[in-house]
């Protein structure tokens, strides 16, 4: 059975000692493929409601489930179809202290998906195939060896398009445990590279990359990655003029990545590689044989609603992007039936350029290249709560009138149809010998009047759908704006 291209997962992390004792509440629950968050918040009049939110993945898991269970469900058959040189991919995508990094790498107590993978490796490999381990970081779009001393790389297309790291060194390892010892080297050149106020390993993107060779022929690869925070990417408000840099370039990359997903998805031919460092250097991942694993890890915490919130519409945005799978109808109507809020602002926001200008917050700095990913900037509820029930009203009644467009859309479409037939009929009848031609000029000419009455209704409704969409904008914008606004100008 063929493996889907793109699996799009989603791991909730259990509460920490530390968070159960501050009495922070789990609002996430996990029903098969479904997760729930159920938010505590509080209407302009102070009463209390809960606002519950549901999104559909092809996998998600919670706080019962081991890295093997995650790693025996999703990534094994990955690895085996690696193997018979299908290039696999593993990004692990959320919030500082999600869990990327125990999914990934594991801890003290329990190993990740790395090493879980070079177990099912050096099983299945022969003998006259040779296992390499190259591991870098992006940081800032520069690239930093983490396995020779974080010296800085160049990445160079060359002129028939492949993309390569001069300079990037490759270990070979012939065993699990040389293995670990090669990730934990690059994982502590990572851990002391954190040697200026903005950089830490929440801010790069960490790329392990496992080649296997026959005869110094790649014959596999494999590529896991550890996204920086997705949390930074909102970082475009901070005080700290390199940090909101940072956060500029985190944003850019993750749209970018979107992007390629997409393109792979859709089997596009055109991928936009080059919209970021870490897409132009994953460019080899994204053509020919490949497979796609995204999993979204989250905390459970109150405290942390709105971000794991955003990495929840990210990870959705990449799977509704999916081109519908054979089996998947029932998957598809769940998912229409259980559109996330933010939806229309997500997917307008970025996959209708010419419905609806992006919104582009004031600019911050000269630098500031609008490629933000404005959704992934937090409001206040406390200090824009009215502008933002506002746009929460705004939101549900686009969400609305979304269904009926395309319900009016179907029903045009049927009408041209029907409109159609009638024409092939009017030519057929007009065909035959002693045809009546003035009735075919006015049956013609009844046909393209209503046409013209068709399209121009759809019309009407597009156009206030546009409008309604360019409203959201500017409430979007004026929240936005609020919230940049400081309290204390000097
Ligand atoms: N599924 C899990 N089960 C048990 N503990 C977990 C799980 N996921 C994460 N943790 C614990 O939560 C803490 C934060 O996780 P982790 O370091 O993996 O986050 P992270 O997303 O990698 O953060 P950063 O981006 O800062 O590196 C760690 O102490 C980790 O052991």
């Amino acid at each position: 059975m063929d493996q889907p291209k793109i699996i799009v997962a989603v791991r909730k992390r259990p509460l920490s000692k530390k968070e159960s004792k501050e009495g922070q509440k789990d609002i996430v629950e996990v029903q098969g493929n479904t997760v729930i968050v159920r938010e505590p918040r509080m209407k302009v009049d102070l009463t209390k409601f809960i606002e519950e939110f549901n999104f559909n993945f092809d996998a998600a898991f919670d706080q019962q489930y081991t890295n093997e269970d995650l790693y025996q469900q999703l990534v094994k058959p990955m690895v085996q179809a690696a193997i018979t040189g299908t290039k696999i991919t593993c990004f692990a995508y959320g919030q500082t202290g999600s869990g990327k990094t125990y999914t990934m790498l594991g801890d003290q107590n329990v190993v990740g998906i790395y090493t879980l993978a070079a177990y099912d490796l050096f099983q299945l490999i022969t003998n006259s195939i040779v296992l390499s381990v190259s591991f870098y970081e992006i940081y800032c779009s520069k690239l930093f060896d983490l396995l020779n001393d974080r010296v800085q790389l160049v990445a160079r297309e060359d002129a028939k398009g492949q993309v390569n790291i001069a300079g990037l060194s490759e270990t070979k390892v012939h065993s699990v445990q040389e293995f670990q010892k090669t990730v934990e080297m690059g994982i502590k050149s990572r851990v002391t590279g954190q040697n200026s106020v903005n950089q830490d390993s929440s801010r790069s993107h960490a790329i392990l990359q496992i080649n296997l060779r026959q005869q110094n022929k790649i014959i596999g690869k494999l590529s896991f990655i550890d996204l920086a925070g997705s949390e930074r990417g909102a970082d475009v408000v901070e005080y700290h003029k390199q940090t909101r840099i940072d956060g500029a370039e985190i944003n850019k990359s993750l749209l970018a990545l979107k992007e390629c997903i997409r393109a792979l998805d859709l089997n596009k031919n055109h991928t936009p590689f080059r919209g970021s460092k870490l897409t132009q250097v994953l460019k080899d991942s994204f053509t020919g044989n490949c497979r796609t694993l995204m999993i979204g890890t989250i905390s459970p915490c109150h405290k942390d609603a709105e971000h794991s919130l955003n990495t929840l519409r990210y990870a959705d945005r990449v799977k509704e992007l999916k081109a519908p799978q054979a089996s998947s109808s029932v998957d598809q109507l769940t998912r229409e039936l259980m559109l996330p809020r933010q939806y229309i602002t997500n997917n307008y926001l970025f996959e209708s350029p010419q419905a609806v200008k992006p919104v582009s917050p004031p600019k911050l700095f000269d630098h500031d290249n609008g490629d933000q990913y404005e959704d992934e900037v937090q409001m206040k509820p406390s200090r824009n709560s009215d502008l933002k029930n506002k746009h929460d009203e705004l939101i549900q009644q686009i969400l609305d009138e979304e269904r009926a467009l395309k319900k009016a859309h179907r029903d045009h479409i049927d009408d041209l149809i029907e409109l159609v037939n009638d024409e092939m009929k009017m030519l057929q009848a007009v065909d035959q010998p002693n045809s009546d031609i003035e009735e075919y000029v006015d049956g013609l000419d009844h046909v393209l009047l209503l046409k013209i009455d068709k399209i121009m209704r759809l019309r009407k409704k597009l156009q206030q759908f546009k409008q309604h969409l360019m409203d959201e904008q500017d409430l979007a914008h004026q929240c936005q704006t609020h919230f940049y606004q400081k309290p204390h100008q000097n």
